[in-house]
């Protein structure tokens, strides 16, 4: 097409498309605001029976005749989506995970603070809260559904996310693994390999407006994590072929880069690219809104993509992504390499390499561990710089389509704590002078607040900028300085994971409302509570407190109260 953009779409669902009219429809006749509307809860809406979609569409056609812009009376539009949809989450339904014990054995010996270890037996019971399964309904008719079908139980963030998301699940296993839930933990990885067998990648979430784009793949380091506490060979040898699946996905076609050193050699990266270039469904008007400035249809497409994109990151939205910063709509999430998703990668090398080594395939884990060494100086060359003491995103020049030759000025010199998530990886974090640096630039990087890590450096009102959000690299970047042998970085590690488990304590204590030194409203200020929702709890924040707990305990003498 003339003036469109050449990248790749992966056509949606027609249930999808008919659910943005829907969601229009609800935006223009509630007397609400945008900010007020949440869009997810129309699009995850399924068709009652016994009508179907086209039946469906001709009521909506009828309801909508006279109406200009779509806006219709409420009670009328009310009416309509009570007869012909059965509600958001109706289609998930509460599953009690059979691997569930209220005091598992050996749990959390560390946490010797009474109080502590009480509140941790109630996080842990929360897994029951966002335990769920997908509904016979969904296996049966999945065209009547946006939820996909999966073949185990799932654990949902919670909230308003009610499907299994990506690289939430990491953490989500982290903490399962913590709480003795292996079979729990085992289903989600073999949920998350069904969508690679199927799509040829990891959903950023399992819904059918999701199909366009991954997220961060952390799928290796779930596997790895639970090989490491069940030795289950049978496991990694299935793992095996869909993580090859997976790592062909984020090395070729848009999601690979080439950038060439002033010495020639090119080292090849990735980069996120989502396969869409039109409004994301699940947030469909709030994206044309944003959208409504640009007067070509390119330079739409263009933003959509880049939108789209920044949800693949997992990071949406944060002035990372944007040209000139805050301004939303010089977003330009395909134009940058980021430091995090080249660290999943040369994880996901690592662990291929592990895991073919235990299953006997010693030649492709030595090609794994080349391919590990090839990212690793990658990492010098284009991330790494030496006066900041981080690992910097580097932005492209060009389409990212050809190589292009590296140029200092192109490295992104903002704070995020996504610049230090290297030191996660043993490669790095082996390295004691490393480290050293590191540890410095971290100190000096103003990144470390009262309650935790904090994302970024700016205030900007996005999602994963203060004072929003909380560092989702934060339990990463814990792990890594943890497993170096400076005995300094070791202590930064525990007192970090401290301060973020006392103010997940406090959120959850309080009920959000609280403390006056810690207003929670403000929690990303701080570095600290995440998402956390006491009542229920929150999938991510969740595992991170328990897997920092069974890290680091809590002693006896040290109080968890302000
Ligand atoms: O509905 C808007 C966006 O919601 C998701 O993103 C956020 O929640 C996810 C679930 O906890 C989390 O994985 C992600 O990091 C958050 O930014 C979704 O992943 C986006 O694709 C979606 O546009």
């Amino acid at each position: 097409m003339v003036g469109s953009d050449s990248g790749p779409v992966v056509p949606t669902t027609p249930l999808v498309t008919f659910l943005e009219r829907v969601q229009l429809t609800a935006l223009r006749s509630y007397p609400k605001t945008l900010t007020t509307l949440d869009p997810k809860s129309y699009i995850d809406l399924s068709l009652k029976r016994p009508y179907n979609l086209s039946t469906i569409e001709s009521a909506f056609k009828d309801l909508t005749s006279e109406s200009r812009d779509l806006k219709v009376p409420v009670d009328k539009f009310e009416r309509f989506v009570k007869e012909y949809f059965d509600g958001a989450g109706e289609d998930l339904v509460h599953h009690e995970p059979e691997d569930f014990v209220a005091d598992p054995s050996e749990f959390l010996s560390n946490v010797e603070n009474e109080k502590v270890r009480e509140w941790a037996r109630e996080v842990h019971g929360l897994w029951r809260n966002l335990s769920c399964k997908v509904s016979d309904s969904v296996k049966e008719s999945p065209d009547r559904h946006t939820l996909l079908p999966l073949p185990e139980p799932v654990i949902i963030p919670g909230s308003r996310f009610r499907e299994v998301y990506y690289w939430d699940s990491y953490w989500v296993i982290k903490g399962l693994v913590t709480s003795k839930m292996l079979t729990t933990a085992k289903g989600l990885v073999t949920n998350l390999m069904s969508l690679v067998e199927t799509y040829g990648y990891a959903l950023n979430g399992a819904r059918a407006y999701y199909t366009n784009r991954s997220q961060p793949p952390l799928l290796s380091s779930m596997v790895y994590e639970i090989y490491n506490v069940t030795k289950d060979e049978e496991l990694v040898k299935k793992a095996i072929p869909v993580l090859l699946k997976e790592y062909e996905f984020w090395n070729s076609g848009k999601h690979k880069v080439v950038i060439r050193s002033a010495s020639g050699n090119d080292h090849i990266l990735s980069r996120y690219y989502a396969m869409w270039n039109m409004p994301r469904p699940e947030s469909s008007v709030f994206d044309q809104e944003s959208a409504s400035g640009f007067t070509s249809m390119l330079e739409r497409q263009r933003f959509h993509r880049d939108v789209a994109t920044a949800a693949e990151s997992g990071c949406d939205f944060s002035t990372r992504w944007m040209r000139h910063p805050p301004n939303f709509t010089t977003m330009a999430t395909t134009s940058v390499v980021p430091v995090d998703l080249n660290v999943f990668l040369l994880k996901m090398e690592l662990d291929i390499a592990f895991m073919m080594d235990i299953s006997g395939d010693k030649h492709g884990s030595d090609r794994f561990l080349k391919a590990s060494k090839a990212r690793q100086k990658a990492f010098e060359t284009v991330f790494w710089n030496e006066k900041a003491g981080q690992w910097l995103d580097y932005w492209l020049s060009s389409n990212g389509d050809e190589p292009e030759t590296w140029k200092a000025e192109n490295q992104n010199t903002n704070v995020f704590a996504s610049n230090f998530a290297p030191i996660w990886i043993n490669s790095f974090n082996s390295d004691e002078n490393l480290v050293k640096k590191v540890v410095k630039a971290f100190k000096k990087s103003g990144l470390i607040a009262p309650a935790g890590i904090l994302t970024s450096l700016t205030h900007s009102r996005q999602q994963w900028d203060s004072p929003n959000g909380w560092a989702p690299q934060q339990e990463m970047i814990v792990t890594g300085l943890a497993r170096s042998d400076l005995n300094e970085a070791k202590e930064m590690a525990k007192e970090i994971a401290r301060r973020w488990i006392k103010s997940s304590y406090l959120v959850y204590k309080t009920s959000g409302t609280i403390h006056e030194k810690l207003d929670v409203t403000k929690l990303g200020e701080y570095g600290g509570g995440g998402e956390y929702k006491p009542q229920t709890g929150f999938g991510w924040s969740n595992g991170v407190i328990l897997a920092f707990l069974e890290e680091f305990g809590w002693p006896s003498h040290l109080s968890i109260e302000p």
